[in-house]
């Protein structure tokens, strides 16, 4: 049997739920291979399937079920609110060897498979939106059912997105707050620095180009040097100078231990959203609209 994960052909890719995070997994598998009629993406607006037919050529439709039918690859990328009566939906469509594919944060690979059928291989991915321009990273765990040849399938979907990295499920929730959300707390610090600037005077647009080339810059040197950021931020900071100057603000301001905080707090609220979602699957016959009130009044939330 040819394995998919190696072969020239690949299996027809299923995105459903083509926001954000569903978009640049799509972007990335074409850019790995997948060709645009190998691709289909689920949305629920007519607008927002226009918009990524015109600009990847993929098929699109709001019928998840229709498209989840002959697919390999079926990704989840809604919202961990919307993830249970989606599956509710579209599990008896999931064909034997299918690999479902979830990029949402929080919940297990547990919660899938006790709602597809018996034995489908489920892969959990937590990537991050650099990948669009394929400098993202994507970290990935296998549900009881993956196998080497799964993971390896969705290896290959993301090669073009950046580093994929295999780490154990229950470090997802840290992988999660770490660099799924990292690239907003980056974007947040890239915002700070060019606000100092235009306080120094700097116009915005010099600021701002300053701010991002330095944080693109600093990030490439560890990269390639594998220096530890410590010791790179010594060879900055001259004796008596002006970097030690600053970085002693930043230690009065508590900003390393904000950045702890943080995460403490990303990795509680991804617990927290998939506790709020656990529980035994929606009964057979369960409308979708049930299934989804019933996950709203548990988190009493719009997540
Ligand atoms: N954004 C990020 O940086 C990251 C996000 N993720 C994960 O990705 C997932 C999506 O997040 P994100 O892309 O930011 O959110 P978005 O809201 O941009 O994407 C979700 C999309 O799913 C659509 N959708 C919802 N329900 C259905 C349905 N039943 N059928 C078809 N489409 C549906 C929504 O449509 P509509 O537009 O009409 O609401 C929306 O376009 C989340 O689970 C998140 O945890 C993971 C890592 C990073
Ligand atoms: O904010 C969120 O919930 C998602 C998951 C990781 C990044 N964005």
């Amino acid at each position: 049997m040819t394995d998919p994960s190696t072969s020239s052909t690949v299996p027809r890719l299923a995105v459903l739920g083509a926001g954000v995070m569903g978009e640049t997994v799509l972007a990335g598998a074409l850019a790995s291979g997948w060709r645009p009629a190998d691709v289909v993406a689920t949305v629920r607006r007519a607008e927002r399937g226009d918009e990524l037919a015109a600009r990847h050529g993929v098929a699109t439709t709001r019928d998840n079920v229709e498209a989840v039918r002959g697919a390999g690859v079926v990704v989840v990328a809604v919202k961990p609110k919307d993830v249970a009566a989606l599956l509710d939906e579209v599990s008896g469509a999931v064909g034997a060897g299918t690999v479902v594919v979830s990029v949402v944060v929080g919940l297990p690979t547990s919660f899938y498979e006790e709602r597809l059928p018996a034995g489908t291989a489920v892969v959990r991915v937590m990537p991050n939106t650099p990948s669009v321009v394929g400098a993202g990273v994507s970290a990935v765990s296998r549900g009881s059912a993956a196998d080497d040849a799964d993971v390896a399938l969705v290896e290959r979907l993301l090669a073009a997105t950046g580093l994929v990295v295999r780490v154990a499920e229950k470090d997802q929730d840290a992988v999660g707050a770490l660099s799924g959300s990292g690239p907003a707390y980056v974007f947040y610090v890239i915002d700070a620095l060019a606000e100092a600037g235009v306080l120094l005077g700097l116009t915005r647009a010099t600021a701002l180009e300053l701010a991002t080339a330095t944080v693109h810059g600093a990030a490439t040197m560890l990269r390639e040097t594998g220096e530890h950021p410590a010791i790179a931020r010594e060879r900055v900071s001259s004796p008596g100078g002006t970097t030690v100057a600053a970085l002693r603000r930043l230690d009065a301001g508590g900003v390393r231990a904000a950045f702890l905080d943080a995460l403490e707090a990303a990795r509680d609220r991804s617990v927290e959203l998939a506790a709020a979602l656990a529980g035994p699957p929606a009964p057979p016959g369960a409308t979708g609209d049930e299934a989804r009130a019933s996950g709203d009044e548990a988190r009493g939330t719009d997540r």
